[in-house]
């Protein structure tokens, strides 16, 4: 069944807009804008910086209404002789009923969904899914998946959909796994990957091809795949990952190579712009409930509990906020758009104090990173970088559980119950949950059928619920690039 145009899933994904922090009267006292899907990335200085792709853009003079087409790169655009091939699909039993609902070429994604009755039509993407035409054999393909970054739950999943549909779907039986992320090009031998040696990985949290950060070299990964012979290249991963594959994209169309770059844009922190979530993200949140009930349940069993939890979340509080809201056992969320403070009127110690007096104990969850510019501050001369040049954060919760420690117990002099919960790596770690599995398979079937009909240089992601073909130089990770502009709105 090809789900990608089968679409059981329309208006499936709300888009998240806003955040709460909670307060002890209303449990609801700032509410914040994120402006997730509103944020431009056409102003963006990273995008600007991009060179603009040959179709990109794409709007009819003759009818200036506004309509704009992001559109990806295609293999005919540095190869105008490439040869076309009728889709396998159609002649597959199993897959009889995509003959009638192959993706028309003319079909787009609308980016904007609320519209006013003048405004202009704004920017589509054109719609993933299985074109009539392809411009691979299925027995001249020879495709690659890499997977770079940190882990994410539902990795394995989309591995083994790319197998799987490449496959089932196409046919191709020559797909080989590159092992331990971008360096594993050059310096580790490749694994072959068949529908039986996938068969049981989306079970198992982590990579089956393991990861790493840093050791991207264009030039040397270029040239292994051209040595191996491969034409299709699957990578999986953050915004990092995808911005080595746009260098990858771009050396292979300066080499004239017939190779589609397909990218499958991963990260468990959900901070990027038009896509409506990226994989994982639910079973992360599910899973960060455990720890803030875990909280919950100790201090409410104890006088003066104070609880906190630290979530993942760099530069964003997605996990952090979405844990919280579903929970209802939280108090106060820190995120990092939102800039806090201990000490005074307003701050974290003040609300603490109230909170502890009404209602005996409190639980704070804080994304890792919140309070950083503070934390920088009382801990001078600390900027270290991982391998791929992220900027590594400073402990965030013990920092909080340090001074909300002293100033308690040695400048009030109330004896406190801490218990600080450290669930970081326990969120991501783990299998995706059911409904991560399914989006997973589709976002894998979408890369696989965009390859397949030549579209490179392009990401994937369901836009209002929609999957689209996103290019891949413009793909806009919200916050490592420029961090959301939040509006506090209302105070209760
Ligand atoms: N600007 C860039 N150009 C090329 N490669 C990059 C770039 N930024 C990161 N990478 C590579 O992408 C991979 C993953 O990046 P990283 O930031 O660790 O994770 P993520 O992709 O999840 O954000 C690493 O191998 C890194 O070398
Ligand atoms: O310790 P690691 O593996 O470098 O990962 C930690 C970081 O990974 C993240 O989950 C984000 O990872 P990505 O950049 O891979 O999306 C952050 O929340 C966290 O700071
Ligand atoms: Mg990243």
């Amino acid at each position: 069944m090809d789900l990608s145009i089968s679409s059981p899933f329309r208006g499936a994904f709300p888009a998240p807009t806003s955040t709460f922090i909670l307060n002890p009267k209303s449990r609801c006292s700032h509410s914040l804008n994120f402006f997730k899907h509103q944020n431009s990335y056409s102003k963006n200085p990273f995008f600007s910086r991009q060179k603009i792709p040959i179709r990109a853009q794409v709007s009819d003079p003759a009818v200036d209404d506004g309509f704009v087409i992001d559109d990806v790169p295609h293999l005919t655009d540095f190869l105008p002789d490439l040869p076309s091939y009728p889709n396998p699909l159609q002649n597959s039993q199993a897959y009889a009923i995509v003959k009638q609902t192959f993706v028309r070429p003319e079909d787009v994604v609308a980016q904007k969904i609320v519209v006013q009755k003048d405004s202009s039509r704004g920017v589509h993407f054109r719609r993933a899914g299985p074109r009539e035409k392809v411009y691979f054999k299925s027995e001249e393909v020879r495709a690659c998946i890499v997977t770079c970054g940190g882990l994410c739950p539902g990795i394995n999943t989309v591995i083994r959909e790319i197998v799987c549909g490449l496959n089932y779907m196409y046919g191709v039986d020559d797909i080989l796994g590159i092992q331990g992320g971008y360096r594993g090009f050059y310096s580790k031998n490749t694994s072959t990957l068949t529908p039986k040696v996938v068969n049981d990985i989306h079970k198992r949290g982590g990579t089956f091809l393991l990861t790493s950060r840093g050791g991207h070299d264009t030039q040397k990964i270029v040239d292994n795949i051209q040595d191996r012979g491969i034409n299709q290249v699957y990578i999986i991963g953050g915004d990092g990952t995808q911005r080595g594959a746009s260098r990858i994209y771009e050396e292979v169309e300066k080499r004239g190579l017939k190779v589609a770059v397909a990218g499958i844009p991963k990260t468990i922190d959900n901070d990027i712009a038009v896509i409506d979530k990226s994989f994982g993200f639910d079973t992360a949140v599910e899973e960060a409930q455990r720890a803030i009930n875990a909280a919950h349940v100790e201090v409410e069993s104890v006088e003066n509990g104070i609880g906190i939890v630290k979530l993942m979340g760099r530069y964003s509080g997605f996990i952090a906020m979405f844990a919280t809201l579903a929970s209802r056992d939280v108090d106060c969320c820190l995120i990092p758009e939102s800039p806090f403070y201990l000490e005074g009127k307003g701050g974290l110690f003040e609300f603490i104090e109230e909170r502890l007096k009404e209602n005996g104990h409190i639980v704070i969850v804080a994304a890792e990173g919140a309070g950083q510019e503070y934390l920088a501050q009382s801990m001078q001369g600390i900027d270290e970088k991982d391998a791929s040049g992220n900027r590594l954060l400073l402990d965030v919760g013990l920092w909080l559980t340090q001074n909300i420690k002293d100033h308690f117990t040695k400048e009030r002099k109330m004896a406190i119950n801490m218990k600080y919960i450290d669930p970081t790596y326990m969120i991501r770690a783990i299998p995706s949950n059911a409904s991560d599995n399914i989006y997973c398979t589709l976002l894998a079937q979408s890369a696989v059928h965009g390859a397949m009909a030549g579209y490179t240089g392009f990401t994937v992601g369901p836009v209002n619920s929609r999957h689209a073909y996103i290019p891949i130089f413009f793909f806009p990770y919200l916050t490592s690039i420029n961090p959301p502009k939040l509006k506090i709105i209302e105070r209760y």
